[in-house]
């Protein structure tokens, strides 16, 4: 949890991108504007689809020096990969709490390599869950599909997690993932996200720059209407 103002970020995730021109689609990206890269990692275990590991992301980092990088860790056992990740220039580590049976000691390895802490809950799992560790993170990811694949359907009834965060938690950086767009976006916007992951709706929008603008317009205006009442 953080003490400084709310800021609309957006993250971008390259899952359904051009994975073999990965360096050429992400500074795409961050020439358009985006405020961070989403990372999307999977092991075929904790979910039924495998993408890349720390060797990949040490490549990206290697010709991208300056942008903030957050590893979504869709794995088995997180605490395997916090070292590689690290080394591999990881920002921030943001991972399952589901099958981890220490997620305090997993927050702590993190913040003693040096990254932010990120802790995500499937649809299934409810916000109960995750807000017992709300004070030893620096994020918390509501899922809004199911974790896997790009490209699925937003599901709103996740917003209620979102809401109860942001009505207990004013200033805790809330991120959603999954399905969103413009098409999606105000209801993340009102019911209290500000870090907003959008894969297959930036990736293949005509003007990448205008939608990034549109999706961070969308949350700022919440944040700051928010913020007068
Ligand atoms: O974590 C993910 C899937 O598990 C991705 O980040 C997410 O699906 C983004 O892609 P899209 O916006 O196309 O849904
Ligand atoms: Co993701």
């Amino acid at each position: 949890m953080t003490s400084r103002n709310l800021r609309a970020l957006i993250g971008p995730s390259i899952l359904n991108s051009d994975l073999s021109k990965l360096y050429e689609e992400s500074q795409k990206l961050l020439d358009n504007g985006a405020d961070y890269l989403h990372l999307d990692v999977m092991d075929g275990h904790f979910v039924p689809n495998l993408t890349f590991g720390h060797p990949i992301v040490k490549c990206l980092r290697s010709k991208i020096n300056n942008a903030f990088f957050e590893t979504h860790m869709m794995v088995s056992n997180p605490e395997q990969w916090i070292v590689p990740m690290a080394d591999a220039g990881v920002n921030q580590y943001t991972f399952h709490i589901e099958p981890v049976t220490n997620v305090e000691e997993v927050c702590r390895k993190i913040k003693e390599n040096g990254m932010k802490v990120g802790v995500a809950i499937k649809p299934g799992t409810p916000v109960a869950e995750v807000e017992k560790y709300v004070n030893i993170s620096d994020m918390v990811l509501i899922m809004t599909v199911e974790p896997g694949f790009g490209g699925q359907k937003f599901m709103e009834d996740q917003m209620a997690k979102v809401q109860y965060l942001r009505d207990n938690y004013p200033l805790l950086d809330i991120e959603v993932d999954g399905g969103v767009g413009p098409a999606t976006i105000d209801c993340c916007a009102k019911a209290g996200a500000n870090m907003i992951v959008s894969g297959t709706a930036v990736i293949g929008a005509q003007d990448q720059s205008a939608t990034i603008k549109l999706l961070r317009n969308s949350v700022q205006e919440a944040i700051n209407k928010n913020q007068q009442n």
